[in-house]
């Protein structure tokens, strides 16, 4: 099966910014609910009890900035990486692509989706090894890292670049079958979801936040499992794990299969606006940029 129109080419330029853009949007619509997550599952004392009692608190005492506190680290890293990803697809079709006039198959969608994840994972693997211990340090009594530079460096300085690279293998494993989904997800939507004689490239709003959406909560679903064994890994002291499969035994020793789908409700609620988002976002950056630079 061909993905029939959606494959026109587009600059690698132009996909790595409009895929910034993307990530922006991404960061925008879901660090609020990232941080409703995040206050949920560290609370001491029952004082929210629930989503929507967090969202109202959290705006009544702090105002609607309160649910955007900690995103500049997020931002960072957030942008770079969906720039990449959408840059990396991008190359990943044109790699496949035997010549431009044939359509590209589902099956080298989801190819070179997987591609773009393997991209990512440069500038994914040590900012979740970063980003999760300072998590895990906001609830901890003595903070250990000052910020993420300070955790960089520390990291750097005691064990080297493995330190700061620990979980990369699990963070293949996270994104490269999920970015493969998630690419091939929204691609196949959007075929699926233009009208009879009209073109892809001119798809509603709904549509595209229909199909972004829908390819981010597929993207989580497959993820999710092998997200949770990577923030137990990137987070455990060094050495107590012997490898990957003792984190898996451990978890389902302990957890059971259900511990492989830990906070799977917030990062649902979560993952749904925030690709409808991102995907959105990509698509209007990209028009723009059509735009005021046809032949870039
Ligand atoms: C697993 C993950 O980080 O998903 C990204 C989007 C999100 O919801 O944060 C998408 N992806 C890794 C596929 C680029």
């Amino acid at each position: 099966m061909t993905a029939v129109e959606s494959d026109r080419r587009v600059s690698p330029l132009k996909n790595f910014v409009a895929g910034g853009v993307g990530g922006v949007c991404l960061l925008f619509v879901g660090h609020p609910l990232d941080t409703i997550k995040v206050r949920l599952q560290t609370q001491h004392t029952a004082l929210y009890r629930g989503t929507y009692d967090c969202f109202r608190k959290t705006v009544y005492k702090e105002g609607i900035f309160g649910l955007y506190k900690g995103m500049g680290a997020p931002l960072a890293g957030v942008t770079p990486m969906m720039a990449m990803n959408f840059f990396g697809f991008g190359l990943g079709k044109e790699f496949l692509q035997s010549d431009p006039t044939t359509p590209l198959t589902y099956a080298q969608i989801y190819l070179a989706g997987m591609l773009a994840g393997v991209f990512t994972t440069v500038i994914v693997a040590p900012g979740e090894r970063i980003k999760c211990l300072l998590q895990i340090q906001s609830s901890a009594r003595h903070m250990k890292y000052a910020g993420p530079v300070d955790c960089a460096l520390r990291l750097y300085k005691q064990q080297g670049l493995c330190s700061v690279y620990k979980g990369t293998v699990l963070t293949l494993i996270r994104d490269v079958p999920s970015n493969g989904l998630y690419f091939l997800t929204y691609e196949y939507l959007k075929n699926v979801l233009t009208p009879e004689g009209e073109s892809v490239h001119q798809l509603s709003t709904w549509r595209i936040l229909l199909a972004g959406g829908t390819a981010g909560v597929l993207n989580w679903l497959i993820a999710l499992p092998a997200d949770v064994l990577k923030s137990k890994y990137q987070t455990d002291a060094d050495g107590r794990f012997q490898g990957l499969r003792d984190v898996l035994r451990t978890l389902l020793q302990k957890e059971g299969p259900r511990g492989l789908y830990k906070g799977l409700s917030a990062v649902m609620l979560r993952a749904f606006p925030a690709n409808a988002a991102c995907f959105l976002g990509y698509e209007v950056a990209l028009k723009c940029f059509n735009y005021v630079a046809p032949d870039l």
